[in-house]
C-alpha cells in the first residue's frame, strides 16, 4: 500500500511515554529482525535520546535482538566524536554503551574531515550498506529507506538539521549534505535530506514538555498554510509517521 499513514499517540506521564516508545520499538526491532535479518534505525540528538531509557531496561533489552541492529544519525554536528555536543557522544552515553549492538554496526560520522567531506563521506558508506543489502532502498525513489527513525523536533519545527526557510529544505539529489549555518548551535551539521526522510518505513516523532507545543499545535492542525514547518513537509511514500507525545506537548491540541 501506498502512501504516508499518520497516527498521534499521547501519554499521561513520562513514563507511560517512555514505555510506549519501549514497547513500539521493540515490537518494530521483532519485525524487521524477523522479516531482513538487520533492522537499521536512524536517530537524532536532543532529548530523544533519554526517552530510550526504558528500552534498555527489562523487559524490553532481553526482548530485543540487538546484533540485528544498524545505527545512524539523521544529523550530527561536525565536532570531535568526545565533544560534548556531539549527537554520537549522546547516544553512547544515554543508550548505545547499554546495549550489545556490535560495535561496526555503529555508523558514527567521519570526526576528521570537515563538514563537506563528512557528508561526502556518510552518503558514500550508505550506499556500500544500500550494496551489501543492509540498508534497504525505495523501489520508487533509489532513496535509502530505513526501516525506523527515532526523531525529536525543535520549538521552530525543525527536524534533522532541516530549519525553517533554510535552503537546504529543497535539497532533492543528495542523501547526506552539511550545513554552516544551523540557528540552533553549534552552526556546523551534517544532516539527512528531506528524500531520505520520505523514504522510511517508520518515523516514531517524540516530543515532550511545553517548549514544542506551538510546533506541535501547527504541525497536526489540518488547516494549510503556507508557510509550512520543516516537520509538516515530510511526505513518506509508503510509510507510518507516529506522533508520541505528552499530556504538556499535547495540551493545544
Ligand atoms: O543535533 C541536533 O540538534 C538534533 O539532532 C536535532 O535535530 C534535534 O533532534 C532537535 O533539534 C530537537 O532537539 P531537542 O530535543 O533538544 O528539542
Amino acid at each position: 500500500m501506498a502512501g504516508e499513514k499518520k497516527e498521534v499517540k499521547i501519554f499521561d506521564s513520562d513514563d507511560d511515554l517512555v514505555e510506549g516508545i519501549a514497547k513500539h520499538t521493540t515490537d518494530l526491532s521483532r519485525k524487521f529482525s524477523i522479516q531482513r535479518g538487520a533492522f537499521t534505525v536512524v536517530l537524532s540528538g536532543g532529548y530523544l535520546i533519554e526517552k530510550l531509557r526504558k528500552l534498555v531496561e527489562p523487559p524490553y533489552v532481553g526482548e530485543v535482538d540487538w546484533a540485528k541492529w544498524h545505527i545512524f544519525w539523521v544529523d550530527e554536528r561536525v565536532v570531535k566524536k568526545d565533544d560534548p555536543e556531539s549527537n554520537y557522544m549522546l547516544a553512547k552515553n544515554g543508550f548505545l554503551s547499554k546495549v550489545p549492538i556490535p560495535e561496526d554496526q555503529i555508523y558514527a560520522i567521519n570526526d576528521s574531515l570537515d563538514a563537506e567531506h563528512a557528508a561526502e563521506d556518510y552518503e558514500s558508506r550508505l550506499k556500500e550498506l544500500v550494496e551489501r543489502g543492509v540498508v534497504e532502498i525505495s523501489p520508487q525513489t533509489k532513496f535509502p529507506r530505513f526501516d525506523l527513525m527515532l526523531l525529536g523536533m525543535g520549538h521552530d519545527g525543525h527536524l534533522a538539521s532541516l530549519f525553517p526557510h533554510h535552503p537546504l529544505l529543497s535539497e532533492k539529489n543528495r542523501w547526506v549534505t552539511f550545513i554552516k549555518n544551523s540557528p540552533k548551535p553549534p552552526p556546523v551539521r551534517i544532516t539527512f535530506t528531506f528524500p531520505v526522510i520520505d523514504a522510511s518505513a517508520y518515523i516514531f516523532m517524540v516530543v515532550a514538555g511545553s517548549a514544542e507545543v506551538d510546533a506541535v499545535k501547527k504541525a497536526l492542525d489540518n488547516n494549510s498554510s503556507n508557510d509550512l514547518l520543516p516537520v509538516q513537509m515530510v511526505k513518506l511514500e509508503n510509510g507510518e509517521f507516529i506522533w508520541f507525545l505528552d499530556k504538556l506537548a499535547a495540551l493545544k491540541l
